[in-house]
């Protein structure tokens, strides 16, 4: 179940030095995957750059036809994925069986949008010149992974780069190779051609450092911290490479006195609680007309207790450890930081040392003010602290006051003020009575120190592509 082998030019490799992996529910060694270098980093791009010359010029028929057969594995090996990334990253097992398939959406969906990779003819400036523009794959990519979500986050990049003709060198989480390299596995099976997947595990300041300077990668695209992000947009100006950024957030959600307090109460726990609250679109700090504080926190409090916390592979948990003992660290450092402040625990709060080291109550905070740490940085953890507000305008300048812009959430009934909001927020995704807008065919990404550029839907497609203006003259 756990291949622990690297995959370069169709072939599978092993390293000298060895990584370990552990289980986040046990702590325990699940295998071990090598620590690839700079050698095997830059044995990769050779691959993928003497790839891609036939893999670009194959029609978007027959690079669909093998996207369909990888998904069609996918779905096949839907239960054996889930039980590994349920071992490697904690989240229950239900909800990792949900993740390979919202993984999956992106390979049905690349499979077919690679068809209408559209050009244009525009009206030329004489009768005797043709204007035409064309689309034509970027080269080779590099796509660098996080933990959180250790297949949707692969396939969301290698779906609609290999639907346009690009080949792709992979380097996942080193907490989470084991769903990556699995993935790979299957689009071997599927016969996409060797060198066009290419994936290595290992340092990833050395793997990366290769990548961003071989001028052959043409682009690069990161899913994981903001620290690291622009670490990588520094280094990508070395030779002016393309670059997606997907980044942290700190996503505020809004609660009127015109929602629907059962409806918003069920929507907080959805986008709160996904992947124990590992995600950079979950809610994280949540505001509240003054009116309906008291009543909607308790209907949220009451939901929140009946959360199970507990190991991923049991039936019935709702939520699994965290990835690793710094989340769990960062999760208490904030409930304490805000209890020192005057916050009011009204649920949870307990580290649950009896389950395991990572595991940690989903916990709700009242009486919160904005000079808590809970408000001012990403929790990535099952944390809900709840402030209030007074008027609309005050909840969408405390919403909008973050180096932060990737999702937000409104919960109310009254349409133009569902409008007013949506549209006053500086945030790439607005869920409006929606806590999970998550979906394959739509624009996925951020505003500000939250990204650029933008994965999912025909625009998840462009970033892959450079556009050429062919002028002709009769
Ligand atoms: N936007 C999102 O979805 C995510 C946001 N985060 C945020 O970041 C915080 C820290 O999480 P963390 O896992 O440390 O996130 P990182 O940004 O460190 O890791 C994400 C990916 O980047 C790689 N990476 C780490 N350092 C470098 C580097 N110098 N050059 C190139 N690649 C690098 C990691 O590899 P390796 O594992 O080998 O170090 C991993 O593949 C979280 O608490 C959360 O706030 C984290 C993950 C996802
Ligand atoms: O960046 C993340 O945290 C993973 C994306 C989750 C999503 O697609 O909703």
């Amino acid at each position: 179940m756990f291949r622990n082998q690297n995959y370069i030019g169709g072939q599978w490799i092993e390293t000298d030095e060895q990584m370990d992996v552990y289980n986040p529910a046990d702590g325990k060694k699940i295998g071990s995957v090598p620590k690839a270098g700079k050698e095997e980093a830059k044995q990769a791009v050779d691959a993928a750059a003497k790839a891609f010359p036939a893999w670009s010029r194959r029609t978007a028929n027959e690079r669909g036809d093998l996207l369909r057969r990888w998904h069609q594995l996918i779905e096949e090996h839907t239960e054996e994925l889930a039980r590994i990334m349920t071992t490697e990253q904690g989240k229950p097992l239900q909800e990792a069986a949900g993740e390979i398939a919202y993984a999956n959406s992106f390979v049905a969906w690349y499979a077919e949008e690679g068809k209408r990779v559209y050009g244009e003819t525009i009206p030329g400036s004489s009768n005797r010149q043709r204007i035409i523009v064309t689309k034509q794959p970027v080269g080779v990519v590099a796509a660098i992974t996080p933990w959180n979500f250790p297949a949707s986050m692969i396939t969301r990049k290698v779906a609609p780069a290999l639907a346009a003709g690009c080949t792709v060198v992979i380097k996942p989480s080193s907490e989470t190779p084991f769903t990556a390299i699995k993935l790979v596995e299957l689009a071997e099976e599927a016969g996409i051609p060797a060198g066009v997947i290419n994936i290595v595990t290992g340092s990833s300041s050395d793997i990366s450092s290769v990548w961003q300077e071989d001028s052959r990668v043409r682009k690069l695209s990161f899913t994981g911290s903001t620290k690291v992000g622009k670490q990588l947009m520094a280094g990508a100006a070395a030779n002016v490479k393309k670059i997606s950024l997907e980044l942290g957030g700190h996503a505020p959600f809004i609660v009127t006195n015109q929602a629907d307090l059962d409806q918003a109460a069920a929507g907080l726990v959805s986008s709160k609680f996904r992947n124990g609250g590992q995600t950079c679109v979950c809610a994280n700090r949540v505001y509240v007309q003054e009116e309906v504080a008291d009543q909607f926190a308790s209907k949220f409090a009451e939901r929140v207790k009946q959360l199970k916390v507990g190991n991923g592979l049991e039936a019935g948990v709702d939520i699994g450890p965290l990835i690793n003992q710094d989340a769990v660290d960062k999760v208490v450092k904030q409930i304490k930081d805000a209890v020192e402040k005057g916050g009011t625990i009204l649920a949870g709060g307990q580290v649950l040392s009896e389950l395991g080291s990572h595991y940690i109550e989903p916990t709700v905070l009242v009486n919160v003010t904005d000079d808590m740490e809970c408000m001012n940085e990403e929790t990535f953890g099952p944390l809900a602290p709840i402030t209030t507000f007074a008027t609309i305008d005050e909840a969408v300048e405390r919403a909008n006051d973050s180096p932060y812009g990737l999702a937000a959430y409104v919960f109310t009934q009254n349409l133009g003020e569902a409008v007013h909001i949506a549209e006053a927020l500086e945030y790439g995704i607005v869920g409006v009575n929606d806590p999970v807008p998550s979906t394959a065919q739509a624009p996925f990404g951020g505003f500000k120190e939250s990204g650029l550029g933008r994965e999912g839907g025909h625009y998840g497609m462009e970033e892959f592509l450079e556009v050429k203006y062919i002028s002709l003259g009769l």
